[in-house]
């Protein structure tokens, strides 16, 4: 049996697929499509290592969801993977684009049971080709697909190169290398415009609701702004803290990630990192919102209890719940209570929230149906 690395390349900008969250963070039921297409491709042959690549800024959130090797794409399709052809050591390497998210069993197999410098897969125009203005012999083109199969010293050393090609073969061919063409498949057709979505094996995305919790505390500090939700309280402390210190925005963000199962505010907003230092929390929850619906997800509501001996929050409850809704684009409910003057919060020394968020899938089935 051939020694073979899978790479799947996923860091693109799904750019013509012109739809909220990129193609490769549809969910297919449970999975996003980049984790769904690398499962399937594993399904049909024992890979000695899946690697993917990913957005610089979503290593970290493939890497929450699975143990497949996650490697930083770059700005072109062929430098992402350069990056991911370092952490190659078989004999042979399959690259396949995850927009070719339905590529039929039959192929990966008949790939490999016909190993070249490039083995690839092709499919025939059906329709009369012109090339600039003049009319072409249909029957010599060949409308190149992946996954593609490569000897890897031989891909490494065709792309060790500043030319840009648009896909593996390419490359090999400009150094002489031997092709082998197989027949392709409709199946693997490039999931480029929202309208491929026509794939059978895309399932929809599950209606599953999912719920996280957030809490957080900080003291307080005197001789600070004081922010809550977003909201300037009218008092002359605030919170120790490495950003502006809201509590409140600091609980609603870890529910949202752990919601998502992205982890914790920690992850993303390190309280060492010189950049945080005093940002206004509203950034960073706009921040998480922005990853979260980019992502596939769509935010439902979300239930914070500020836990305050002091300030008075009666107010400013409804002014930080307008504003919490208005930045997540979901309705927020605030509820605040003292701690009945017990532990830390009574002897008001700092204040306390604890938080809920729910969130589910955005549903690209349904938008693609009321599109059609
Ligand atoms: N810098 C890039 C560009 C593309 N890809 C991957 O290469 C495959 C083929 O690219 P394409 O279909 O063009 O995807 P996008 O680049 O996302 O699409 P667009 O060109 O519309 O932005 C995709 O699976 C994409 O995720 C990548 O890993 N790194
Ligand atoms: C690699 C490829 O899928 C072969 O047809 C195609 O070249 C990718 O083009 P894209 O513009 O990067 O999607």
């Amino acid at each position: 049996m051939l020694n073979v690395t899978l790479i799947i390349l996923s860091a693109g900008n799904s750019t013509r697929f012109d739809y909220p969250v990129k193609k490769q963070w549809l969910r297919i039921e449970n999975k996003p499509l980049w984790q769904f297409v690398a499962e399937r491709f594993n399904q049909f042959f024992e890979f000695k290592k899946t690697i993917l690549t990913a957005n610089k800024n979503e290593v970290r959130l493939y890497e929450k969801l699975c143990d497949y090797t996650i490697v930083p794409g770059d700005k072109e399709r062929q430098l992402s993977l350069k990056n991911a052809l370092e952490y190659v050591d078989t004999e042979y390497v399959m690259v396949s684009d995850v927009a070719r998210a339905c590529v039929p069993k039959e192929i990966i197999q008949n790939l490999l049971q016909n190993p070249a410098d490039c083995t690839v897969p092709f499919i025939k125009p059906v329709d009369t080709v012109v090339y600039e203005n003049s009319t072409i012999d249909r029957d010599k083109v060949k409308l190149i697909q992946t996954p593609q199969l490569s000897r890897t010293e031989i891909l490494k050393r065709a792309l060790d190169t500043d030319k840009l090609f648009t896909d593996e073969r390419a490359a090999i061919e400009a150094i002489g290398g031997e092709i082998k063409y197989i027949s392709g498949s409709e199946k693997s057709k490039k999931i480029t415009y929202f309208k491929d979505l026509n794939l059978s094996c895309l399932k929809k995305p599950s209606k599953d609701i999912f719920t996280g919790t957030g809490y957080d505390t900080h003291k307080f500090e005197e001789n600070k702004e004081m922010f809550l939700g977003g909201v300037k309280i009218d008092v002359d402390y605030g919170f120790k803290a490495h950003s502006d210190g809201d509590v409140a925005i600091h609980a609603l963000i870890d529910a949202l990630l752990g919601a998502a199962g992205y982890g914790d505010i920690g992850e993303f907003f390190p309280d060492d990192d010189p950049k945080f230092k005093g940002i206004s929390s509203v950034k960073l929850l706009e921040y998480v919102k922005e990853t979260l619906l980019k992502t596939g997800f769509e935010i439902v509501n979300a239930d914070l209890t500020i836990i305050a001996q002091k300030p008075r929050l009666k107010e400013y409850k409804t002014k930080i719940q307008r504003n919490l809704s208005d930045l997540l684009g979901a309705r927020v409910n605030v509820k605040a209570t003292t701690n009945e003057k017990m532990g830390f919060i009574g002897r008001c020394e700092g204040v306390a929230v604890i938080a809920n968020a729910n969130l589910k899938y955005k549903d690209w089935h349904e938008d693609y149906n009321s599109r059609k």
